[in-house]
């Protein structure tokens, strides 16, 4: 398969927005490379894109430091998918945005990443470093897991902020990067 066959999908569940910003920030990350990407609500899952898609990314808002439960009832829908082995080495990767700088994202981050794991797949973290911890800065919540946003108790156009909007860019980018990287 040719890089510009592979495509990409990103899953996510916002109630209020936020991430599905950090979404489609991802999502133009990965149209700078050139590979196609989808981007779709928990509440709208195109199964037959999910399924062939080379890549998958997951994405939830924290809720008491841990998936929504809408996020969790997406997860659990998947397992004949796991007892097939269907996405057994695909590329995945994962986000959280929530309101607390900590807000304890990690949690959301780990339970993906075991998610991804359970289902075999091949997991791509963020390696940036961060280049401060200001507002207009690269991953200014220093994970490496997956994407760390955050924002506040406001409209989406003013938050998450620029530096985790460019953050999310910059993942996107480097899935797409490391999607071709590998003979699927
Ligand atoms: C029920 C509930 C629980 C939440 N728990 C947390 C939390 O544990 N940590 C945190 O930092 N923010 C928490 N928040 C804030 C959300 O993470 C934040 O509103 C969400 O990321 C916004 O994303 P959305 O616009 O995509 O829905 C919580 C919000 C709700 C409604």
């Amino acid at each position: 398969m040719s890089a510009s066959e592979k495509t990409i999908a990103i899953v996510y569940h916002s109630p209020y927005g936020h991430t599905a910003k950090v979404a489609h920030a991802i999502a133009q990350g990965v149209e700078q490379v050139g590979v196609k990407v989808t981007v779709m609500s928990i509440e709208q899952i195109d199964w037959v894109l999910l399924d062939q898609a080379n890549a998958i990314v997951f994405g939830s808002p924290t809720y008491m430091g841990s998936i929504t439960a809408d996020f969790k009832r997406f997860m659990d829908s998947t397992s004949k998918r796991w007892k097939n082995r269907d996405w057994q080495g695909k590329l995945a990767a994962g986000f959280t945005n929530s309101g607390g700088l900590s807000g304890d994202k990690l949690s959301v981050l780990q339970q993906i990443n075991l998610f991804a794991m359970q289902h075999g797949m091949l997991w791509t973290g963020l390696p940036l470093t961060p280049t401060g911890n200001s507002e207009t800065d690269l991953n200014r919540l220093s994970s490496c897991l997956g994407l760390m946003t955050q924002s506040d108790n406001a409209p989406i156009d003013i938050t998450p902020p620029i530096g985790d909007i460019h953050t999310a860019k910059w993942f996107g980018e480097y899935i797409a990067l490391m999607l071709n990287k590998i003979n699927h």
